[in-house]
């Protein structure tokens, strides 16, 4: 018989937001297993190391995960915890996703320093962000409001905020409520679907391990939530076959109905916010994946493709 696993090392980033997550998940873990010891490493990524340069400039497929995937793969961690929306949509050989935790409520957030809504915010106020989907959809709403890259850690941010260098954030609300009562008394909004859709995965946590790592998956069944699973998989396939040069921003959001359906809404949008294109297809939740390939395909042949490629 093989021994059993007396440690588990859990890979995660250094933000206050990726610490927080990565204990979340570690201290449930330990309460199911008492007996086996946990560890966290954290693992500084390309994305926190270039955290003052625009996300253009650097690139964002995979920067957040990278060297956690380097070290699952080297073996100095058992385990790498992500938010689900920053992993590219292939994982590389010999990596796999072995759980997804219960998911958060997926929605942003809008966080103002007077205004009580989007609607509410004066005319050409200024909104700070660095995701190009939020802004996008933003600007189709509210074609007044300007836009300021705004990168750093939530703190920072706020700082910003307060200091008048925009009139307003946009944030996940799962970050801020991860993060606790204080944080999460700050939202002034939650965004609707109809104003802005998530990016695919926000919301939910994703578990790597390296594929041979049956005992690990085994394991780490006992936090696995299959609702979850199943959004999330209809989400990223749409993702996925949207294609890797698409870089023109997308939302697209799963949920399920009743006992066998899922649904999936999304979005394909051009940068200035001018031309915006919705759909949405429901299916079996036993072929989420099918479910966000056809959307994508009837998108890209409904005008996606189009828009793409007068963007690339
Ligand atoms: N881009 C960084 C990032 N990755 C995941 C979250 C929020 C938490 C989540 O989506 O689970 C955030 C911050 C934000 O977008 O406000």
């Amino acid at each position: 018989m093989e021994t059993p696993i007396q440690k588990v090392r859990f890979g995660t980033r250094g933000s206050l937001l990726a610490r927080t997550q990565t204990q979340w998940v570690a201290h449930r873990f330990q309460r199911l297993y008492p007996q086996i010891e946990v560890e966290l490493v954290v693992i500084e990524t390309t994305g926190d190391k270039q955290r003052d340069r625009p996300f253009t400039a650097v690139g964002t497929k995979g920067m957040f995960v990278k060297e956690i995937e380097e070290a699952l793969l080297q073996g100095t961690i058992d385990v790498g915890v992500h938010s689900a929306k920053d992993l590219p949509s292939e994982l590389p050989n010999g990596l796999s996703i072995i759980c997804i935790p219960p998911r958060e409520v997926p929605y942003d957030v809008l966080i103002a320093r007077e205004a009580r809504s989007l609607e509410q915010l004066p005319a050409q106020a200024v909104i700070g962000t660095s995701s190009l989907r939020r802004r996008a959809q933003i600007a189709s709403v509210r074609p007044d409001l300007r836009f300021v890259e705004l990168r750093g850690n939530l703190d920072t941010r706020l700082r910003k905020l307060k200091e008048g260098q925009c009139d307003a954030l946009v944030l996940a609300y799962a970050g801020l409520h991860r993060l606790g009562a204080e944080w999460e008394g700050r939202i002034t909004q939650i965004l609707p679907k109809e104003v802005c859709l998530p990016a695919p995965g926000q919301g939910a946590l994703a578990i790597e391990a390296r594929e041979d790592r049956e005992d690990l998956r085994a394991l780490f069944s006992a936090l696995h939530c299959t609702d979850s699973a199943c959004t999330l998989e209809a989400e990223r396939s749409f993702q996925a076959a949207l294609g890797g040069g698409c870089t023109v921003p997308i939302g697209a959001l799963a949920s399920l109905e009743g006992p066998s359906a899922v649904v999936l809404e999304a979005v394909v949008v051009s940068p200035d916010g001018r031309q915006r294109l919705f759909d949405t297809y429901t299916g079996l939740r036993s072929r989420a994946r099918e479910v966000g390939a056809t959307l994508a395909r009837r998108m890209l042949e409904r005008g996606a493709k189009v828009l793409i490629e007068a963007h690339r």
